[in-house]
């Protein structure tokens, strides 16, 4: 079949995350098989797009207008195709729909490059896109999550939990399905909405950096996180980082397979390539992308960019109720590339004013377990150093502090609110509780103060580069 190439004139990310007409090819009407969930999940998400079921053996599915193929749809004007048939399926479904001018589509099969009987299918499907300009998010993966139009284009499990999708600036796509389900529902843990979720699972044609690259164009978009296994597109990247800093947005990157070990791995996850450690930090680094190495790191550093505080230097003052947490800060702020000066002598008056006088107004701040009873000295102390120039950000380390918490919490949100500069709560042990009312105000909390210190330190470290990109 000769087809018309393919083109459409909305942003890649727009068929993806808003499209107005959705056919599945192989929706199933058993709504707990995976080809039946995501018409289970459209039904349910209230989903502002159309969705119009294939399968060639029911006039309804799941109590939708279902039609044999694509071909027999007669009213046409279909963004995506979200495609639910098994691998040797593919290529015919995918050529059915360029016929029928669809400019986009997901394939979710497995049984690609990820395989060794998969690879040639896989280059057929690269041909097919080729040839006809069709847009092809997989194969191999679960497909995308957008929020604003309760697209839940997907089989995914993490909408089990409910289909109430959270709304929010944050962008994620990955190369493995579960990593961006772990992403989502961790972020969403930390009162963060992701507005956009993909996976790109092989990656035969739409790339992981492709597609975030489209989404940072969003004003509705104010970072991006990624987790990758592959650097194979390295033009798709360069890209990215162009975009990343024109908008100056961040990008934060969690790439594994940087061991030999690791990357075979990744070589039958995905059927990526995978590049050396080194040369993979080389070259994120070099595109001024944010490199983390695990996934809770990825998270503590979207948490502090969420915010969207950027700092002027490196001099953190970290206010404690603990002098042994101020000293552990300490090391880990140091090691961050941050710095926890002496405060000068004249700044330190005011502060020793305000705590016991077996406390410290050094930096890192003491006020003892004094804190407990008057829990007030918090909001007097932190008066002083948010409005210091010597200050670039704060850290206030806490632990346990249960009884007062409410009354801790309002303080904290009340000087929050009372300064631009970076700041950051480290509360650790207890309920929980007020970790979570923080995060729920848009305060950085944390309950280990190594993972607020390395987070501070990709938030200066990130500035530092977005200046000299300023400058040159
Ligand atoms: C990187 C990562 O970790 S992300 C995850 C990657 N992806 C995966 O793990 C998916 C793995 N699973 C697969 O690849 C599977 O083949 C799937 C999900 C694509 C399809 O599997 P199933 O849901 O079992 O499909 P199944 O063969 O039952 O067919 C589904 C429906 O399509 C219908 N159908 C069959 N042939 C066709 C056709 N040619 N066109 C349209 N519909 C068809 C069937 O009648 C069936 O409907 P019914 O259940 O109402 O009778």
């Amino acid at each position: 079949m000769n087809v018309a190439h393919v083109t459409s004139q909305r942003p890649l990310c727009d068929l993806y995350f808003s499209p107005r007409r959705v056919v599945v090819v192989g929706a199933s009407n058993d709504p707990r098989k995976l080809s039946g969930r995501v018409i289970d999940f459209l039904n349910r998400s209230a989903f502002t797009g159309e969705v119009i079921p294939i399968n060639p053996n029911r006039g309804t599915v799941q109590a939708l207008r279902a039609y044999p193929s694509v071909g027999a749809y007669p009213h046409g004007n279909i963004d995506l195709a979200v495609l639910a048939v098994p691998a040797a399926d593919v290529p015919g479904a995918l050529q059915e729909c360029a016929a029928a001018d669809i400019p986009a589509a997901i394939v979710f099969a497995s049984g690609f490059a990820e395989t060794e009987r998969g690879t040639q299918l896989q280059e057929k499907v690269a041909a097919l896109c080729h040839r006809t300009g069709i847009r092809v998010l997989g194969p191999n993966c679960l497909g995308v999550i957008g929020a604003k139009t309760g697209a839940a284009l997907t089989f995914s499990s993490v909408l089990d939990t409910g289909l109430e999708l959270h709304d929010g600036p944050i962008a994620v796509v990955a190369q493995s399905g579960a990593m961006a389900t772990y992403l989502y529902s961790l972020l969403l843990d930390h009162g963060l909405g992701v507005g956009y979720l993909a996976n790109t699972g092989n990656e035969v044609d739409v790339t992981a950096a492709e597609l975030l690259s489209s989404l940072l164009e969003r004003s509705d978009v104010s970072s991006g996180v990624m987790y990758l296994e592959a650097l194979n597109a390295p033009r798709a990247l360069q890209q990215l980082s162009q975009t990343s800093q024109r908008t100056t947005k961040p990008v934060i990157v969690l790439k594994s397979g940087r061991t030999e070990a690791g990357a075979a791995a990744a070589k039958v996850h995905t059927g990526s390539a995978g590049v050396s450690g080194t040369e993979t930090a080389g070259r994120l680094h070099d595109l001024g992308f944010v490199q983390v190495s695990t996934l809770s790191e990825a998270v503590d550093a979207t948490q502090v960019f969420a915010a969207g505080r950027t700092p002027d230097g490196n001099r953190l003052t970290a206010v404690s109720m603990s002098g042994g947490a101020g000293v552990l800060m300490t090391d880990d702020a140091h090691d961050a590339g941050l710095r926890v000066d002496e405060l000068p002598s004249e700044w330190r008056a005011p502060i020793t004013a305000e705590i016991p006088s077996y406390g410290s107004s050094r930096n890192p701040i003491d006020m003892t377990a004094e804190f407990i009873k008057d829990p007030t000295i918090l909001s007097r102390v932190l008066h002083v150093v948010t409005d210091h120039p010597d200050t670039d950000m704060i850290a206030v380390l806490l632990g346990n502090a249960e009884r007062d918490s409410t009354a801790i919490v309002d303080t904290i949100v009340t000087s929050y609110a009372a300064t631009s500069k970076p700041m950051v709560v480290v509360w650790t042990g207890g309920s929980g509780a007020p970790r979570k009312a923080l995060r729920r105000a848009g305060v950085p909390t944390f309950s280990d103060g190594a993972h607020a210190a390395r987070a501070l330190g990709h938030l200066f470290a990130f500035s530092r580069t977005r200046e000299r990109v300023a400058v040159g």
